[in-house]
């Protein structure tokens, strides 16, 4: 048996839609992320499915982006492949921001592609998880796909053969992640955005994303945090969550960094700068922003790592609560 494990990712961080995201993993060793076992072969696919969101997937098992993987995958490599039996340990909850569909499909073809004997590379591997994912959102985006698969934060260069980029990052940075057990899908969270931008629209975009960029690469924290601005989704996505404008002003008024909407939301983020910080902001939002039992509130580091076969030692894994 192999077992192969994807991270959790946020996509856009607010100041890059579609063009910026970034793996995370909890500060307290828990697993957030998707993991994948492949038991062995067989004459046919078989899949089961365990962990705390098992109930938030489709009802068919044919349903799963799991199995949707193998066949992608088999078309891909373009010839018959032996059927697996598969096990998917479901850590992330669905329709959340946290790029849970991202991460089943980054596991999949990852595990794939080593079990097969790497048929695929990197980029042609990482474009078809990305044609996936936009089967589900409705269009191609790679800002879960590509830190998800690759770890750390990623910048996707538009039409170049890299598809992405890893960016620096400040390491003493906190994220606090706060799922708060509601579902919003990522198709209809894109319903909502602008067809066009102005040209000062698009401007202001452009010229956000660069000072965020340069800020990382100057070092400096404090322009960087000023640049965290969302002036594409935001907008347009506030009626959908109308909780992040005062929680984001009460946990400024704290000074933290930032506050923003994970992905497509409802997952809030919030950028501390420091441990202390991050554990006021994750009780805060604990006890203002988690609505029922699947809620989830974590504190997190970048995730350096993406996708990875996992050891026999790695079974310290456990679930988020
Ligand atoms: N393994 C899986 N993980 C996540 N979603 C899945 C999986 N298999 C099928 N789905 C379906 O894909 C869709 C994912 O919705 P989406 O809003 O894109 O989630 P997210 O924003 O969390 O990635 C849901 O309709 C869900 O039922
Ligand atoms: N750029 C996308 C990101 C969607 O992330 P998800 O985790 O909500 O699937 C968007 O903002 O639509």
């Amino acid at each position: 048996m192999s077992r192969y494990f994807a991270p959790a990712s946020t996509g856009n961080l607010s100041v890059g839609f579609d063009l910026l995201g970034a793996a995370f993993e909890p500060t307290d060793g828990q697993a957030l992320g998707d993991e994948l076992a492949i038991l062995g072969e067989g004459d046919a696919l078989e899949l089961s499915v365990s962990g705390r969101y098992v109930h938030q997937l489709p009802a068919d098992l044919n349903d799963n982006l799991v199995a949707k993987c193998f066949y992608a995958f088999e078309q891909a490599v373009g010839r018959t492949l032996p059927r697996l039996r598969l096990e998917l340990v479901k850590h992330l909850p669905v329709g959340s921001g946290l790029g849970s569909s991202a991460c089943s499909i980054v596991v999949a073809l990852y595990a794939f592609n080593q079990h097969f004997g790497r048929p695929l590379s990197d980029q042609v591997l990482l474009q078809l998880m990305a044609e996936l994912e936009g089967g589900v959102s409705g269009s191609v985006h790679y800002d879960n796909v590509a830190p998800s698969f690759f770890g750390g934060l990623q910048l996707m260069l538009q039409d170049s053969p890299q598809i992405c980029r890893s960016l620096p990052w400040f390491d003493h940075w906190r994220v606090v992640l706060c799922y708060p057990g509601t579902v919003l899908s990522t198709k209809a969270a894109r319903a909502v955005l602008p067809q066009q931008l102005s040209l000062k629209h698009s401007i202001a975009f452009a010229g956000m994303l660069s000072r965020f960029v340069s800020a990382l690469y100057s070092r400096d924290e404090q322009d960087a945090l000023a640049a965290l601005q969302d002036l594409v989704a935001e907008p347009a996505r506030r009626s959908l969550m109308p909780e992040l404008e005062p929680l984001r002003a009460a946990l400024m008024a704290e000074g933290v960094g930032h506050v923003g909407i994970s992905g497509a939301g409802p997952t809030i983020f919030a950028v501390c700068r420091n441990e202390q910080q991050a554990q006021f902001a994750a009780s805060y939002l604990q006890t203002q922003y988690a609505k029922n039992q699947d809620a989830m509130t974590v504190v997190c580091r970048l995730a350096q790592q993406g996708a990875r076969a996992l050891q026999d030692q790695d079974t310290g894994l456990s679930r988020c609560n």
